[in-house]
């Protein structure tokens, strides 16, 4: 069942037109991510769904019926950035928040949970950055959730600092409850989400599992060799079933019949010592559908 259906969604500010049409739904107890470059339009698509600012035009359902006062106690929502009180320890902080709700998480749990008992006497502003985003996480399960908002939950983390949040996020996965997050992460969205929906300019451009993405729109394997390998010009091998592309100092090649790439490089008298062979990803799948990298 979808927790969630989005239909038509347009946002337009004076001149730019931030979201563009956008349709998906959400099932109960996934995690469905919102993957994209910076401005393709995530941010403004959650909001909505958050219900923190109006569309232009579009649907918005939840439990296949239109959002109600309900919605803002069910829903967990951690913004990317938000101001918390410098005087309020860490604890004072989570106990406030959980008093605005009517079914607020046992406190303790939620501190296990995310990971805060070495930081709970500590003041708002005496946190670091990755603890913060920890914080920030804890304050979006306070009320005990059934579906969890999460926009760019990793940005500016280091890679241990990630991995935590990833570790909470499938927690909270496994104990039934739906997560929608924006990433431009591209192994963030293959690691935690079941759905993905790959959004640039403000439009979805494909949607899927990761799985079924990258066998839908994945083309064969990557091999990669630095240019010193090659005393021919690589763009010489470039064929029906070769595609050839320059990457800084390396070659890569695409190709569905990576034994019959091996034959021709050899052929041609390739120097193989150095060649890496691997499957796409999602950066290499956003880069096919837009001609660009998820991160420029
Ligand atoms: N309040 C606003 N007024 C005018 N334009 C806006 C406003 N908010 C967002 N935009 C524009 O809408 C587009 C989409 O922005 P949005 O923040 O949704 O992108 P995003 O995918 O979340 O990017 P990021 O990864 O950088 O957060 C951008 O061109 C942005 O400049």
């Amino acid at each position: 069942m979808d927790i969630m259906k989005i239909h038509n969604l347009v946002k337009q500010y004076a001149k730019v037109r931030a979201v563009d049409g956008v349709s998906f739904g959400v099932r109960q107890g996934v995690c469905f991510g919102l993957l994209g470059p910076n401005g393709a339009g995530k941010t403004t698509t959650l909001e909505i769904v958050e219900g923190i600012i109006s569309q232009t035009s579009g649907e918005v359902l939840y439990k296949g019926k239109p959002r109600t006062r309900d919605f803002a106690q069910e829903a967990g929502i951690q913004f990317q950035s938000t101001a918390l009180l410098s005087f309020l320890t860490v604890r004072e902080t989570l106990a406030t928040f959980a008093r605005l709700y009517k079914n607020p998480m046992d406190l303790d749990k939620l501190i296990e949970l995310c990971q805060m008992e070495d930081i709970l006497e500590r003041f708002n502003d005496k946190i670091s950055g990755g603890q913060k985003q920890r914080l920030l996480l804890a304050l979006a399960l306070v009320n005990d959730p059934e579906l969890v908002f999460l926009d760019e939950p990793t940005t500016g983390l280091d890679p241990q600092a990630r991995r935590n949040v990833w570790n909470i996020v499938r927690t909270i996965k496994a104990q039934g409850k739906t997560v929608v997050l924006t990433t431009h992460y591209m192994e963030e969205a293959e690691k935690l989400c079941d759905e993905i929906a790959i959004m640039d300019q403000g439009a979805i451009i494909a949607q899927g599992s990761p799985a079924d993405l990258l066998l839908e729109h994945g083309k064969g394997v990557l091999a990669s060799l630095p240019a010193s390998s090659f005393t021919i010009d690589p763009m010489t091998l470039a064929d029906k079933k070769i595609r050839v592309r320059q990457k800084g100092d390396n070659i890569q090649l695409q190709t569905k019949d990576i034994k019959g790439c091996l034959e021709k490089l050899l052929q041609a008298g390739v120097d193989l010592h150095s060649i890496t062979v691997r499957s796409p990803n999602l950066e290499d799948l956003f880069l096919d559908l837009t001609g660009r990298r998820l991160r420029e």
